[in-house]
């Protein structure tokens, strides 16, 4: 049986890497073979996109991210899922389409470079009140110069929700959900939920 893959995106601060982590511990104590991953990956391309956000911006680094992406896919992504796992994946395309275009490199351009790279079988965003997620980023402090944009919060809230509706005309299974108000339990057990779904529904 082959595995499933599956994005968590949405807005900096939103609880990403907080649900994507409860997501995999959820499905290996129901004994689901998991790999949990995130982007930028840890190739040498990830780690030099992840540290050098102040250093590379627009088309420079719409094609690092990108580039990024196909060594993650190669040599990460599609061998997990081949093996029959899970691959919980913390950001994807989505966050291209929002934070590459929000760094003024045009949607169809930021499309063009990831129309190689696997589409997820789920794609799951979340997204919530830019109030909200202004007040989780400033508890937590930013980790890029993204997150310090003024109103980057207001701005990525409606790109991720523009993202989302692009994705699912592309024909990409995307599950929006408000991670406003639940606590991180309750909206990893609806990702979970959807993941069992999608799976019984034949996976990729
Ligand atoms: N559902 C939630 N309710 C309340 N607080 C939350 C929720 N999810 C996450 N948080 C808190 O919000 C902050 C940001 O969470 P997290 O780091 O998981 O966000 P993120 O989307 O991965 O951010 P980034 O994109 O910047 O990496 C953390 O302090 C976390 O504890
Ligand atoms: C996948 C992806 C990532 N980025 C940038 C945005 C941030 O600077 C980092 C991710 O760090 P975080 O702790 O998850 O916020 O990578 C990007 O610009 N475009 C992308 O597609």
């Amino acid at each position: 049986m082959t595995g499933l893959f599956v994005t968590i995106d949405g807005p900096g601060g939103v609880g990403k890497s907080t649900v994507t982590a409860l997501v995999a511990e959820e499905l290996q104590a129901a004994g689901i073979p998991v790999h949990q991953t995130r982007e930028p990956s840890g190739t040498p391309l990830g780690r030099l996109a992840r540290t050098g956000t102040e250093t590379y911006r627009g088309m420079t680094m719409a094609c690092l991210i990108a580039a990024d992406r196909y060594m993650h896919v190669e040599q990460e992504i599609r061998p997990a899922v081949t093996r029959g796992e899970a691959v919980i994946c913390d950001r994807y395309i989505a966050s291209s389409l929002v934070l590459q275009v929000l760094d003024g490199v045009s949607r169809d351009v930021v499309w063009e470079l990831n129309r190689h790279a696997d589409m997820p079988d789920l794609a799951v965003i979340l997204n919530a009140r830019s109030d909200v997620v202004e007040e989780r980023l400033t508890g937590r402090g930013a980790h890029s110069r993204y997150e310090r944009e003024p109103r980057s919060s207001e701005r990525e809230c409606a790109a991720f929700r523009e993202a989302a509706r692009f994705l699912r005309a592309a024909g990409v299974r995307v599950l929006q959900l408000d991670a406003g108000s639940d606590s991180p339990d309750e909206i990893a057990e609806a990702v979970v939920a959807a993941i069992r779904g999608s799976w019984m529904k034949g996976g990729s």
